[in-house]
């Protein structure tokens, strides 16, 4: 179980921001959003390539991976992008084990690339897989999805999707619990 869940029970403390079918419904917007904007199903426009981040970004692009083909009949390239070793924190948590990076065939090159995560941040864990993704080709863009934006940048990163902006503290942690990792689904908001 990652570092910032609280696992599948919660505790008083934490305030439901999302429930289960919340986030299903936000999954579906955020897939047509994802529809839309990489104007998907035109001519001569390949779909866009979806890299989750682990450990719940990768559950969450397969997902809107799956309701992008639900709305549109397109099958979208689906993988997961581990960042662990682009970490700029690497040195200070050295002992953070590794996750898998797996590009499908299609490869990156050229292609519209949504890195999808669950929580945006700093935006740290989004610079490490620009670096990342640039071991793996040069895509024609790179877009960034996520389920929760709850403030606080430290670099100037940006969503293209998001399913819901949360205004936080720093003192405050989100934890995204999602069935694949957590056995439920639901965004709760907590004490650091
Ligand atoms: O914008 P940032 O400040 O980088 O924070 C956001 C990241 O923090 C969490 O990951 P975490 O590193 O806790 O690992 P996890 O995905 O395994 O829970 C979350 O899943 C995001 O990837
Ligand atoms: O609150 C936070 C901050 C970073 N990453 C998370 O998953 N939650």
């Amino acid at each position: 179980m990652a570092s910032r869940s609280r696992g599948a029970t919660g505790s008083a403390a934490e305030r439901e921001l999302l429930s289960a079918g919340d986030v299903a419904r936000t999954i579906a917007r955020m897939a047509h959003q994802v529809i839309e904007k990489t104007a998907l199903g035109a001519e001569d426009m390949p779909p866009p390539v979806l890299l989750g981040i682990p450990t719940r970004g990768a559950p969450l692009a397969a997902r809107l991976a799956s309701k992008i083909t639900e709305f549109s009949g397109v099958t979208v390239p689906t993988g997961t992008l581990d960042v662990t070793l682009y970490r700029d924190d690497l040195r200070r948590k050295p002992t953070r084990p590794l996750a898998q990076t797996q590009v499908p065939g299609s490869g990156v090159d050229d292609r519209i690339v949504v890195l999808v995560d669950d929580v945006l941040y700093s935006g740290r864990t989004i610079r490490a897989a620009l670096d990342a993704l640039r071991d793996h080709g040069r895509p024609k863009a790179v877009q960034l999805a996520v389920l929760v934006d709850r403030g606080h940048r430290e670099l100037p990163i940006r969503a293209d999707y998001v399913g819901k902006n949360v205004p936080t503290s720093r003192s405050e942690d989100v934890s995204v619990l999602l069935e694949e990792a957590d056995g439920r689904d639901a965004v709760l908001l907590g004490a650091r």
